[in-house]
């Protein structure tokens, strides 16, 4: 049987549509969406304020329901996924939101669904270990035991993504991951995230509108009114 780069691309999406509302409310905020991202790489989801990039993120991400289309997420197809099903994808999967906020677009459920996901494989003190080693990658060896109110909005910006990476995701999903951060510790994160990618095969997907983070992606998908309308793939 002949097989297309696809069935290994660890996210393909597939004339995927989403709305939102009923009745006269309704409204489409997806339009037959098809992507496929490869194993390794850092997308970046651009374009304008309402465009659907949160959306389309979430969907792939597994934090929404997939109403019509296909999006197969690591191997498993997310439309009529059940709960542990999704449970259980989550787990292999990290968040990074602007997450000492909540989400606007996203439900309290679903913001702390980012947090909860508990990964029992290691005993306690090599997750300490391990978050201490996340933590100093990421500049913050000095305030391993700060409070986040003793910390400023970028360091708890970091604290989130360590949060995030701890468990060694296979798909990273973040949304404005550099919002928060001055240019060098927004590079420190991206170069983390790529650094990853390379060594093990970690896939991410970024909405950003940060111009800094463009050019250092593999791949610019640009949307606009719930379309696709460019996407541009480097190297
Ligand atoms: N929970 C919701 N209920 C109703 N409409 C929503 C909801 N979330 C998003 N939308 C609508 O769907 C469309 C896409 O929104 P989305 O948040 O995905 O865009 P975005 O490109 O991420 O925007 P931004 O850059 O401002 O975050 C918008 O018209 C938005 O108003």
């Amino acid at each position: 049987m002949e097989q297309s780069a696809d069935t290994f691309a660890p996210i393909v999406a597939k004339n995927l549509n989403h709305w939102f509302g009923t009745g006269d409310a309704r409204k489409q905020a997806i339009w037959d969406v098809n992507l496929s991202v490869a194993k390794g790489s850092l997308t970046v989801l651009m374009g304008p304020s309402g465009s659907g990039k949160t959306t389309l993120l979430t969907l792939m991400g597994c934090l929404r329901e997939v109403q019509d289309g296909s999006v197969r997420l690591l191997g498993a197809e997310l439309n009529g996924t059940t709960e542990p099903q999704a449970v259980a994808l989550r787990r292999r999967l990290g968040f990074i939101f602007q997450a000492h906020n909540l989400h606007e677009s996203l439900t309290a459920t679903q913001n702390v669904l980012m947090g909860l996901e508990v990964h029992g494989r290691l005993n306690a003190v090599r997750q300490r270990e391990s978050a201490h080693h996340v933590l100093r990658l990421l500049g913050l060896g000095d305030r391993l035991d700060y409070l986040p109110a003793n910390l400023s909005g970028g360091q708890k910006q970091r604290v989130a993504v360590a949060r995030a990476l701890v468990s060694n995701p296979e798909v990273v999903f973040a949304d404005e991951p550099t919002a928060a951060l001055d240019k060098v510790s927004g590079r420190t994160v991206v170069e983390m995230l790529k650094k990853l990618g390379r060594q093990r095969g970690t896939t991410t997907v970024m909405v950003t509108h940060d111009n800094r983070i463009l050019e250092m992606a593999d791949r610019l998908v640009t949307m606009e009114d719930g379309h696709i309308v460019k996407d541009d793939k480097r190297g």
